[in-house]
């Protein structure tokens, strides 16, 4: 199958070809048959159109920029090349070996969390969890090793190592004593944006005289992160796989036109009634929005979630658990849990706020419709929406999306369609 036949895209020289068979995989690269045995417990019979292409590149050790829709299975695309280098090598290097890193702790730890079971698919490693967890040592299994994890700011031996990076709060730790601050302390901590993060671990390496093969997976691609590739990584593969920053053609996307805020409710209650299958996530703008809503929503008897940053990370982990386990019908969240999260049950996501960029509603409605499977993505708008609006229109427009025929829908439908002939012309 040739890389048109997989939506796939390719820049950079030396690209290897797409490889369609997880056992082809494993003959060319001299994968462990337990490494693939793993894999095979995992239910994935073939990789998909981004693993296809990009396992292939990250495991001849090239580095790679990777944009492939949400839901395509990006992190086995990275997640396998590290287990096979950890495991390959374990005996060369004693420290710190892979730093992968997430935009939210949660994230980090569900790429953790791919885990097929097996003893041979375990490596001797340390492990360290960003924001204070504990050094672990011993056998770990599997992907235990492929954490977000990034070494505190002094090696207990030679007194230097990599800077603490905090993933969620966007923070740089600057050194031990700011480490040991109490919570209100912490609230004040300088942030850092992720661009900044990545430097302070590249700087780390090359004081460490350690020249790391780096990759970037995301399902969008900003000018930003173009600018910082450009910069840090020579002759980097570019995999793209089907349109770049558009949402997954797996959801069903609509804009639904609500008036104003009042008008949201009422057709928050409308929308339940007619698709109440749980689970459902709702994302919201604001935390304090997050809080009011779920307030209004447990009143009316549903079971109701939250999910952004004023949480601790247990409140965090123990709502995402609920979600998954039934327990919560709906989750309402901030941004917090737009990027990443695998939660394959859901089937609808509403955006009660519109987001306020287009990488944001990607990530969003890319909540649903994973791995193969389709979703529905509603999005409310009012008439305070419109600029916003009208940004996002033209990547809703290369995804298929539908206008809804509301009370006093008719001259946003026109004004949809207005600004898509525009856009076309
Ligand atoms: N080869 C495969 N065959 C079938 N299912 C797969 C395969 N690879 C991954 N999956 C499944 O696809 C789902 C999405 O995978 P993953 O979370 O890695 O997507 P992603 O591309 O990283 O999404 P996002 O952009 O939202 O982070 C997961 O439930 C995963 O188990």
């Amino acid at each position: 199958m040739t890389r048109r036949a997989l939506h796939v895209r390719v820049k950079g020289h030396d690209a290897p070809d797409p490889v369609l068979s997880f056992e082809t995989l494993g003959e060319t690269f001299n994968l462990s048959e337990q490494l693939l045995k793993n894999v095979a417990s995992l239910g994935f019979k073939r990789p998909s159109p981004v693993q296809a292409q990009s396992l292939p590149a990250m495991l001849k050790g090239l580095e790679v920029l990777v944009a492939a829709p949400t839901g395509t299975g990006k992190t086995l695309a990275f997640g396998l090349p590290i287990v096979h280098h950890l495991a390959k090598d374990k005996k060369k290097y004693k420290r710190l070996r892979a730093v992968l890193l997430a935009p939210t702790r949660e994230l980090a730890s569900q790429s953790g969390e791919l885990r097929p079971e097996g003893e041979a698919g375990q490596v001797d490693t340390n492990t360290k969890r960003a924001g204070g967890g504990k050094k672990e040592k011993g056998r770990k299994r599997f992907a235990e090793n492929v954490t977000n994890t990034v070494a505190e700011n002094k090696d207990e031996q030679s007194g230097d190592g990599l800077p603490r990076v905090e993933d969620e709060t966007q923070s740089v730790w600057k050194n031990r004593k700011q480490n040991e601050c109490g919570k209100e302390r912490r609230n004040e901590r300088q942030r850092a944006s992720f661009a900044e993060q990545l430097s302070v671990v590249m700087a780390a390496c090359t004081k460490m005289g350690v020249q790391p093969q780096k990759a970037l997976f995301s399902a969008t691609l900003t000018a930003k992160v173009d600018n910082w590739v450009k910069e840090n990584l020579t002759n980097p593969i570019r995999i793209i796989v089907g349109t770049k920053n558009t949402p997954s053609l797996r959801v069903h996307q609509e804009l639904l036109f609500v008036g104003g805020e009042d008008g949201k409710r009422v057709a928050m209650r409308q929308l339940l009634t007619q698709n109440m299958t749980p689970p459902i996530l709702i994302f919201v703008q604001s935390v304090e929005r997050a809080k009011q809503l779920a307030h209004e929503l447990e009143f009316d008897g549903l079971r109701v979630g939250q999910l952004h940053g004023q949480q601790t990370h247990t409140q965090r982990r123990d709502s995402l658990l609920a979600f998954r386990s039934g327990n919560i019908w709906l989750l309402i969240c901030t941004d917090l849990a737009a990027r990443g999260l695998d939660l394959p049950a859901t089937r609808l996501v509403i955006n009660y706020d519109l987001p306020t960029t287009t990488a944001a509603y990607v990530h969003r409605v890319g909540r649903t419709g994973r791995a193969g499977n389709s979703g529905k993505a509603v999005t409310f708008f009012t008439e305070d929406d419109r600029p916003l609006l009208r940004r996002l229109l033209f990547h809703l427009y290369l995804s298929k999306f539908s206008i809804e025929n509301t009370d006093g829908a008719f001259k946003n439908k026109i004004f949809v369609f207005k600004t898509l002939d525009h856009l076309q012309t």
